[in-house]
């Protein structure tokens, strides 16, 4: 049987001014699958994570989110659509003035996700569990490390129970052996929460570990897609130097 369709883009278009960032996009993201994106530096890969969530409009195309038509739904669609949709920004974009604790009730509070203080710290437990850091549950950000900061976010993330998660860059600005535990963890997620995912990164570490498929980015459209071992064996060059 044929699986599940989570998301499907279309022909995306999308520029800026006379910047044409993307140029006819097509892609598909299976239940359970973890899609790596690689390309060069402001090529696009996060303005088109931003749009399958439509916090960018592009200006052509058709994107397909769980079944709802992202560019026709209506505000309360939406709203559906980013609960389901984890996104997890480059920097992690913890509040700084609000300890793990209540950086993590945030999201359940703003969407109203259960309404039962105990059910909501017992959620809170969970994600912090899963990224292996509850025990910095009353920390600051500002007493966390960037690989923590980024297992926080990830916890974050978790806590609404989505069932896509985005990645934008996992691993950026972390040593090598905290970039592979970011990735590892990456799959665990998977395992323990069925989730789907893209993950955006320029690191080839990451996409070994935490990929089945990968697609490259180049002047707006995908120009390659295969697995890792596919990709960096690659008989062009071009493709091959992504992973080098
Ligand atoms: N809101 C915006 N207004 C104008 N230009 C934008 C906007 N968002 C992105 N861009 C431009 O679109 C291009 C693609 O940006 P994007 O952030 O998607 O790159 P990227 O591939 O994710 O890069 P990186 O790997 O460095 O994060 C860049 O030239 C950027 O300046």
């Amino acid at each position: 049987m044929e699986q599940e369709k989570v998301i499907i883009v279309k022909d995306l278009y999308k520029s800026f001014l006379d910047k044409h960032v993307l140029r006819g996009i097509n892609l598909t993201l299976h239940r359970g699958e973890n899609l790596g994106i690689m390309g060069k530096s402001g090529i696009g890969k996060s303005v088109l994570t931003k749009c399958i969530v439509r916090l960018i409009e592009p200006d052509a195309g058709e994107i397909n989110v769980l079944g709802t038509n992202v560019l026709r739904c209506n505000e309360a669609e939406l709203n559906e659509i980013r609960k389901k949709v984890g996104y997890l920004f480059q920097g992690g974009a913890l509040y700084d003035s609000m300890s793990v604790r209540e950086n993590l009730l945030f999201p359940i509070r703003r969407t109203q996700f259960v309404d039962k203080k105990r059910e909501a710290e017992k959620l809170v437990e969970s994600s912090l569990r899963s990224v292996g850091l509850l025990d910095a549950i009353d920390k600051m950000p500002s007493e966390l490390s960037g690989g923590m900061k980024k297992r926080i976010a990830l916890a974050r993330t978790l806590i609404l129970r989505p069932e896509i998660i985005l990645y934008d860059e996992p691993t950026t600005g972390l040593d090598a052996v905290t970039s592979g535990e970011i990735s590892e963890l990456i799959v665990k997620i998977r395992e323990e929460y069925n989730t789907a995912s893209i993950i955006i990164t320029h690191d080839t570490k990451c996409v070994k570990i935490a990929t089945d498929n990968i697609k490259i980015m180049q002047d707006g459209v995908f120009v390659a897609e295969g697995t890792y071992e596919e990709l960096s064996r690659s008989s062009e060059k071009g493709i091959r130097d992504y992973f080098m």
